[in-house]
């Protein structure tokens, strides 16, 4: 036997194998895994809040069609997104933009995880739960992605509540009806939505001008955007507060909120206020910004823990 048909004999199998690996990590990569997993996240937390029993086979079921939801929305996003996404730095490397998923099998995929999650999720729970995870695909597919991000600054405000519905879905999952808790953990993730993404735009600005996304520092400045941040960090605090002001939770929740929400402001005052030029462009990296776009997502994860148990608490107390 020669020395190549060895190499090649030894090389061919890691070769699959690393192939078939990275075109796994591809098709995942599609579903924008890590930022679904806070979305999934909500979901849950709406699902274990909501009053009475729930099955837990039907509450795996019903978490696991919002993350498939999510996931294909995603994939549809990236499907469209493919001119932009090639044009900007952070997102060249994706699998359609990287050349290592073709665009039309990303589109099959996406649609057809969208159909299987809206019909699990009927078949499993109810009619309004499909419902509203149907709509949330619609809305960031089609209302945020087609419509919305390409042709205003308020974009990723309206485009936002696509990612506020999941408490709703899980609650609906669980009870078949919506109430006050759900409707207000729906406007806690809607209203940090805008600190959440503008933090991040005021350093990811440069990639959204290159490709002609109209979002807010690129079309309305820098330093418009810093206040922006401020303005719903403080609309978010008395908001994030309404469950403990209406009677619907217990004293854990009020203190994780309102630390939470003051951490939060304080990470929206040092924005405003860094080193800055006349413009408002950072003149130290962006480090607030970076910081606060961190805190955004410790903030959200960890709101929700604190419902999660203080709602334990009472039941534990009860
Ligand atoms: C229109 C609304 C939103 C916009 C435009 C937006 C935008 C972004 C962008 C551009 C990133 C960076 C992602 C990357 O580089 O891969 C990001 C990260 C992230 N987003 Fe959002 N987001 C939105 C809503 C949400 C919602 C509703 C959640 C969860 C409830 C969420 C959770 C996350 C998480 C967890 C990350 C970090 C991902 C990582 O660590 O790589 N986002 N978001
Ligand atoms: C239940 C259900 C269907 C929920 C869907 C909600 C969802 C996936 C929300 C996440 C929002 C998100 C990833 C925005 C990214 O914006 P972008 O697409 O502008 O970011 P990019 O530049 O990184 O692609």
């Amino acid at each position: 036997m020669s020395g190549a048909s060895l190499v090649d004999r030894a090389a061919r199998p890691r070769y699959r194998a690393d192939r078939v690996g990275t075109r796994a990590h591809d098709w995942v990569q599609l579903l924008k895994p890590r930022v679904i997993s806070l979305v999934v996240f909500t979901g849950a937390a709406g699902l274990a809040v909501a009053p009475g029993p729930v099955n837990p086979v039907l509450a795996a079921i019903s978490i696991l069609c919002i993350c498939l939801a999510s996931g294909a929305a995603g994939a549809i996003n990236m499907w469209y997104d493919r001119d932009i996404d090639a044009v900007m730095q952070r997102t060249a490397t994706r699998p359609i933009p990287g050349g290592r998923i073709p665009a039309d099998e990303t589109l099959v995929y996406g649609v057809g995880l969208s159909v299987l999650s809206v019909a699990l999720m009927w078949l499993a729970t109810n009619a309004l739960a499909a419902g509203i995870l149907a709509f949330s695909i619609f809305f960031y597919a089609v209302i945020y992605t087609m419509w919305l991000k390409r042709s205003t600054p308020q974009n990723i405000v309206i485009g936002g509540a696509a990612g506020a519905f999941p408490p709703m879905i899980g609650w609906a999952a669980a009870t078949g009806s919506l109430s006050v808790l759900p409707v207000v953990m729906f406007l806690i993730v809607f209203l940090w939505t805008p600190p959440h993404f503008w933090s991040l735009s005021l350093y990811a600005c440069k990639d959204y001008g290159r490709a002609g996304i109209p979002m807010l520092p690129v079309v309305r400045g820098a330093r418009h955007t810093r206040w922006q941040i401020l303005l719903y960090t403080l609309i978010l605090l008395p908001v994030s507060l309404t469950p403990s002001f209406m009677g619907l939770c217990g004293p854990l929740y009020t203190v994780t909120a309102t630390l939470l929400g003051l951490g939060f402001v304080a990470c929206a005052v040092r924005v405003l206020l860094e080193k800055q030029d006349d413009a408002g462009v950072s003149l130290v990296g962006d480090r607030a910004a970076r910081v606060s776009f961190r805190f955004s997502l410790a903030y959200l994860f960890l709101l929700f823990c604190g419902l999660l148990g203080d709602h334990a608490l009472t039941w534990w107390l009860s």
